[in-house]
């Protein structure tokens, strides 16, 4: 079983602006299991995407500790795939060539890199664009190419920081139903940071919420899946545990 545990993790940044020491995480722990969809959710500043920046192994941790697979975290890894707000895509590599890019990093042949990648894009829903370029693709397929990207490295954990925050709110709706399919089919393990509370609710099977650096508390999502919009939307638990997780982000 391929757990992420978080145990009383901290960070504290140097603010050259103040000329003091901020700190930005305090005493986090938490667990996500294998094949689990966990959201974190919190206000501007509460230390979500510090959070996920040290698990992702781009910064250090000031104190605790952070282990994958009982083994601790020690800079970026494959293991850990990252999707972004912003999908860094390799301009000049077409859809196929920019999802086949982890395969080939790890030497795979490029027959095996191509059909690994046409895997994940056919899943994103893309194999019409695997030739084209990311400035000819819209914003919400690029996100779709970073998602597979990602996937196709076949990493333990799926971390994402608010991966649909900069796409129109239709396509948003879109992306998340996408990604819930996506989840249910291969049943990746995803840590999912984002300030949106339906979305997280919409997503996760768990929600913790951030505030002030810490964790201020866990609230299960037991909604029923496949999720759809069109079904939930109006649905009342859905809106209950809705309330119920933003009453807590507004207390932060
Ligand atoms: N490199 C840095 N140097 C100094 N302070 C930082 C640095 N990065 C983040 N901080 C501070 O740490 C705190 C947490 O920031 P972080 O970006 O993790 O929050 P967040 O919850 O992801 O916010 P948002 O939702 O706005 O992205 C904030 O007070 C921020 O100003």
């Amino acid at each position: 079983m391929k757990t992420l545990a978080i145990k009383n993790l901290s960070k504290t940044y140097f603010d050259a602006y103040q000329g003091a020491h901020v700190t930005a995480v305090r005493d986090v722990s938490l667990n996500v299991n294998q094949g689990e969809f966990v959201a974190v959710v919190g206000p501007s500043g509460c230390g979500k995407t510090t959070v996920l920046n040290m698990i992702a192994g781009f910064i250090p941790n000031s104190g605790g500790e952070i282990l994958l697979d009982g083994r601790a975290v020690s800079g970026p890894g494959p293991e850990r795939g990252v999707v972004f707000q912003s999908h860094a895509l390799f301009p000049w590599k077409t859809v196929l060539d920019n999802v086949g890019f982890g395969p080939k990093m790890r030497g795979k042949p490029k027959a095996e890199c191509d059909t690994i990648a046409r895997e994940y894009i056919a899943l994103a829903g893309l194999s019409h664009a695997e030739d084209r370029y990311p400035n000819e693709l819209s914003g919400g397929m690029q996100q779709r190419v970073g998602v597979a990207r990602a996937l196709a490295n076949h990493p333990d954990i799926l971390l994402m920081d608010e991966p649909f925050a900069s796409v129109d709110a239709q396509t948003r709706m879109t992306l998340q139903e996408e990604l819930t399919r996506i989840w249910q089919e291969r049943r990746p393990t995803i840590l999912f940071i984002t300030h949106d509370v339906p979305e997280a609710v919409f997503l996760a099977d768990r929600v913790i919420v951030l505030s002030k650096g810490t964790v201020l508390d866990e609230i299960v999502i037991d909604l029923p899946r496949p999720r759809v919009w069109d079904d939930l939307i109006e649905d009342d638990a859905f809106k209950t545990l809705s309330a119920r997780v933003l009453q807590k982000v507004r207390s932060a």
